[in-house]
C-alpha cells in the first residue's frame, strides 16, 4: 500500500460493485459479533459502534467517545480512534462485498482533537479491489454529518478463506458468531 502522500487507491485497483445480496442503503447493520470490541453488545469496554449502509459504496458509522476512551485528559486516545476506523472500514468491505477479509494495513491521519462526549460521524467508502486486496478509506466528522473533519483513514484489507478464523482464532467463537445469524458466512 502506498504512503499517505501517494495516489489513492493505488494504480491497478479496479472499481467494484456491491455483492447482489449486500444490504441496501438505509439498512442498519447491527452487531456482526457480540464480542467484537468495535461493535459488540457483550463487550462492556468496547466502542459500541453503530453502522448503516449509505448511498453508493459507503457505510456510515457513529462512535461516541466516553471517559473510558481517553488518552490525554478529556481527549480520545489515538489508538482507539484507529480501532473505530478499523471497524468502520472492515464493515464497508465485509458487508458490501460479502467476503471474509482482514486488515493488512491501516493508516490514520488525526487532524483535530476528539473530546470526550463528542461523536464521530464516520463515512467509509469501498474504493476498489486488486486481486485479494480491498482498498477502503474513511473520514470522521465531529458531532455532525457535516462537522469538521477530525480523522481520515485508509486501509488495505486482504480476503481470506473462512478457515483463517478457525485455524488462527477460536472455532467456538466462530460458531457462536455464525449461530447468531448476524453474519451468514
Ligand atoms: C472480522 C470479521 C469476520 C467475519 C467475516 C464474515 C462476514 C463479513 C461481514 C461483516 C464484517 C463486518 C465488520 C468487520 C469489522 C471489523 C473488522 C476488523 C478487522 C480486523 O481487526 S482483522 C485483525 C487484524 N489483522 C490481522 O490479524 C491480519 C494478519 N495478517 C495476515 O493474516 C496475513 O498477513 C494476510 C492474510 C493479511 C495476508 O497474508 P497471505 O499469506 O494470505 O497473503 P499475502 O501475504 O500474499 O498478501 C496478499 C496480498 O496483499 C499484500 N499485502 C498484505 N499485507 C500487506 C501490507 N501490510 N501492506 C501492503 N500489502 C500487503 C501482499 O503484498 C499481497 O499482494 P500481491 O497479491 O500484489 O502480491
Amino acid at each position: 500500500m502506498k504512503n499517505s502522500g501517494e495516489a489513492w487507491p493505488p494504480e491497478g485497483t479496479e472499481p467494484v460493485a456491491a455483492h447482489p445480496d449486500a444490504p441496501g442503503p438505509g439498512t442498519k447493520l447491527g452487531v456482526h459479533f457480540s464480542e467484537c470490541f468495535g461493535c459488540g453488545d457483550e463487550q462492556d469496554g468496547g466502542l459500541h459502534m453503530e453502522s448503516t449502509v449509505g448511498d453508493g459504496l459507503t457505510v456510515k458509522s457513529q462512535f461516541t467517545v466516553t471517559e473510558a476512551h481517553q488518552g490525554a485528559p478529556g481527549l480520545a486516545h489515538g489508538g482507539l480512534l484507529a480501532c473505530a476506523f478499523d471497524e468502520a472500514l472492515g464493515s464497508v468491505a465485509g458487508n458490501l462485498l460479502r467476503l471474509p477479509a482482514v486488515t493488512g494495513r491501516l493508516e490514520t491521519d488525526f487532524r483535530r482533537p476528539v473530546p470526550v462526549g463528542s461523536t464521530l460521524f464516520i463515512t467509509a467508502t469501498l474504493d476498489g479491489m486488486d486481486g485479494r486486496k480491498i482498498y477502503v478509506s474513511a473520514e470522521g466528522r465531529l458531532d455532525a454529518e457535516d462537522g469538521p473533519v477530525a480523522v481520515r483513514a485508509r486501509a488495505l484489507f486482504v480476503t481470506v478463506e473462512f478457515d483463517h478464523f478457525t485455524t488462527h482464532g477460536d472455532p467456538n467463537a466462530w460458531k457462536k458468531m455464525r449461530d447468531s445469524n448476524r453474519v451468514n458466512p
